[in-house]
């Protein structure tokens, strides 16, 4: 084995699990899709895939798609999300014919190219057969995962999974390392950076402190120090408005044309003279919605058909809907209105809408700050702003921390648990419109909370770690952040729960500033503060102007013993028919291991700490409280 590889493989940080490598097999056919032929080839490579590997392989999961781009994309996304898989294979849709997309489908999710394989197959095959040069055969990585296309043929199949069984375990074995250990993989084979291990030292356990050296400070100004430490960015970019939904405008938007552009009508009707009044007139032609406008000018008697939308003729100042009129004479077949009688006399202007009476030329339409809803949207499109610039979203990563984790896709073993962590983190982000990225799981030793972090500021402005926080000797984020990153703790302990030692720090890394919000590992903790702390702190930096989460009263429908920290239980809105104040119906054990206290939870609704003014040991049913709002639409009506 290279050198740098043994040391890589024999490193601290290193999960490998090589019991199980997890296929997926993708048969791309039109016809088979479609079912007007049978899969072969698919059915081929499970048996090839099952004899080669035996029991130290599984199929993972089998599917037929037709040769559409967007579905074998969003497949292969699907596959190589989350540890879903660790090889995909693609079978067809690589040759010429204009409906053959595979190989661009898999260009466009890999990361990363591992052209070599292709190679192979095609320099192999093209020993048996010329007609190798006409597959154009990707392979690539996303995630940790492969993804190789074959060709559609049961015996190219067979070819070229022969052709290549053999490095595929080990190409898994370096792909089922933890992302952060591939990046480091890679950073090294690419000669870049590796990261120098830890100054932290982990064999004083006698000599730790027994008191928390950090105070506790209140939820109210643990918000107000991320909000001063953090500082709105002034970068921008333009978007096309069709991805701007949920970004904060950078500039005021003017309105390069009026609306209506023409004078429109609002009514399916007549566009009329409206001295005209009442009586009976000869309809002479249509103007539809999309016509250009009648040219020739209404002439008294005359009306012309109008659609709701269409530009008004010229001439014509009022519109007379269908409703009020009767047709006087048809044209012979019956088809035609020849004559109608108006019979009510028309005010001028009537259900018209003048030139820019919804949005007046070069009127502020958006101001600076706006978050863009779909109605900002809406407005974009309809005054001809094809790009909008928007303030930088931040860049996030997401960490979890803990040797006893692994990846809720994966089997568990003794001792283990799953990562619900990361993947509540990432979503409570998404939720909220910003994109995390999954920056692994760091093992509970300097040096991986060290790689881990490293790797996670490279390309962030914000790191979320969850775990290694609080009092345990194998919590070391503080500690790694201090010493190895030089960081400051702006604080270390909250005083709430749940959520006591979570931590917000900042350090410089290649010259830029990075802040770091340490969640507590308990799941619960980890997404209450999630919410309290990290949304406002990445609302501030995406210039946000609400940053606070939305707060409302509610009524505790339950007695509850009070904490002498004020706690964030999880409740279910109801709304009483008889009361203007919505119902809190707290979500069973709010022990903070209890991710499920969030199932069904509309509300976080904030407890008084025990013995706080105005309270005892503990909070009366019927009390008003104050609630933060996690899911608004979410109310029972009763
Ligand atoms: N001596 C003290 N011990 C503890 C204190 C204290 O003040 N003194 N505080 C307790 C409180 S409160 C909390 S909250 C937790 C926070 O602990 P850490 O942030 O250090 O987290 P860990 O110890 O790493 O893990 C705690 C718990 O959470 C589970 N966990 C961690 N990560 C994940 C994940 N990604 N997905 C699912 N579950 C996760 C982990 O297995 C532990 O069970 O500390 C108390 N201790
Ligand atoms: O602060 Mo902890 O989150 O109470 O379990
Ligand atoms: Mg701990």
């Amino acid at each position: 084995m290279m050198p740098f590889l043994d040391s890589i493989l024999n490193s601290p940080i290193l999960f490998v699990d090589m019991d199980m490598i997890r296929f997926v097999i993708l048969t791309v056919s039109d016809s088979c899709s479609k079912g007007e032929k049978d899969d072969e080839a698919g059915p081929e490579l499970m048996s090839l895939i099952n004899n080669h590997f035996g029991n130290t392989s599984k199929i993972e999961h089998v599917e037929i798609l037709p040769d559409e781009k967007s579905q074998i994309k969003d497949f292969l996304k699907k596959w190589s999300s989350h540890n879903r898989s660790d090889v995909i294979f693609t079978v067809g849709g690589t040759g010429l014919s204009p409906r053959d997309v595979t190989p661009e489908a898999t260009k466009s999710v890999i990361e990363r190219e591992v052209p070599g394989i292709s190679l192979a197959i095609l320099c192999k095959s093209l020993e048996i057969t010329d007609m190798a040069m006409l597959s154009r055969s990707v392979t690539g990585i996303r995630n940790n995962t492969l993804i190789i296309n074959f060709p559609g043929s049961t015996k190219a199949v067979g070819e070229c999974f022969g052709f290549i069984k053999n490095v595929i375990p080990h190409a898994v074995a370096l792909l089922k390392n933890e992302e952060n250990l591939v990046s480091d993989f890679h950073g090294r084979l690419q000669g870049r950076r590796s990261v120098s291990p830890s100054k932290v030292k982990t064999n004083l356990v006698a000599q730790r402190s027994r008191v928390s050296p950090y105070p506790m400070v209140e939820v109210a100004h643990a918000i107000d120090l991320i909000l001063k430490e953090i500082s709105a960015t002034r970068e921008t970019e333009n978007v096309d408005i069709a991805e701007s939904l949920g970004r904060v405008l950078a500039e005021n938007v003017y309105a390069k044309d009026p609306v209506p552009p023409f004078p429109a009508s609002i009514k399916d009707g007549y566009a009329v003279i409206s001295s005209d009044k009442e009586g009976i007139r000869n309809v002479r032609e249509e103007a539809a919605a999309g016509d250009k406008p009648v040219d020739q000018p209404l002439q008294p008697g005359e009306v012309i058909r109008i659609s709701t939308g269409a530009p008004l003729p010229l001439g014509a100042d009022a519109v007379v809907q269908v409703e009020d009129t009767d047709l006087i004479k048809a044209s012979d077949d019956g088809s035609i209105e020849m004559e109608v009688k108006i019979k009510v006399a028309p005010r001028p202007g009537q259900d018209i809408r003048p030139i820019g009476s919804d949005i007046s030329v070069n009127s502020v339409i958006i101001e600076k700050g706006a978050l863009l809803t779909a109605g900002h949207i809406g407005v974009l499109a309809t005054v001809g702003h094809h790009t909008v610039a928007v303030f930088r979203k931040p860049c996030v990563a997401v960490v979890s921390t803990g040797n006893e984790l692994q990846s809720p896709h994966e089997k568990l073993k003794p001792g283990h648990i799953r990562d619900s962590n990361k993947l509540t983190l990432l979503n409570l982000l998404k939720q909220y419109g910003f994109e995390a990225s999954d920056a692994g799981i760091a093992k509970d030793n300097p040096d991986s909370v060290k790689a881990v972090l490293t790797f996670a500021f490279d390309e962030n402005d914000v790191v979320v770690t969850s775990g290694g926080v609080s009092m345990g000797e194998h919590d070391l984020i503080k500690q790694v952040l201090v010493e190895d990153f030089d960081a400051t703790i702006l604080f270390g302990r909250v005083n709430v729960k749940p959520g006591k030692p979570t931590t917000f720090a900042t350090c410089t890394f290649n010259g830029r500033r990075k802040f770091v919000f340490g969640l507590p590992g308990n799941p619960v903790s980890a997404l209450v503060t999630g919410t309290l702390f990290v949304l406002p702190g990445l609302k501030k930096m995406e210039n946000y102007e609400n940053l606070r989460p939305p707060v409302i009263s509610v009524r505790l429908n339950k007695k509850m013993i009070l904490d002498p920290r004020p706690e964030y239980i999880r409740a279910r809105l109801r709304k009483c028919s008889n009361d203007d104040i919505l119902e809190a119906i707290p979500t069973g054990n709010q022990i903070s291991s209890r991710i499920n206290s969030f199932v069904g939870a509309s509300a976080l609704v904030r407890l008084p700490a025990k013995n706080s003014q105005g309270f005892g040991e503990i909070c009366d049913e019927g009390t008003v409280l104050e609630a933060i709002l996690i899911q608004p639409l979410s109310i029972e009506y009763v």
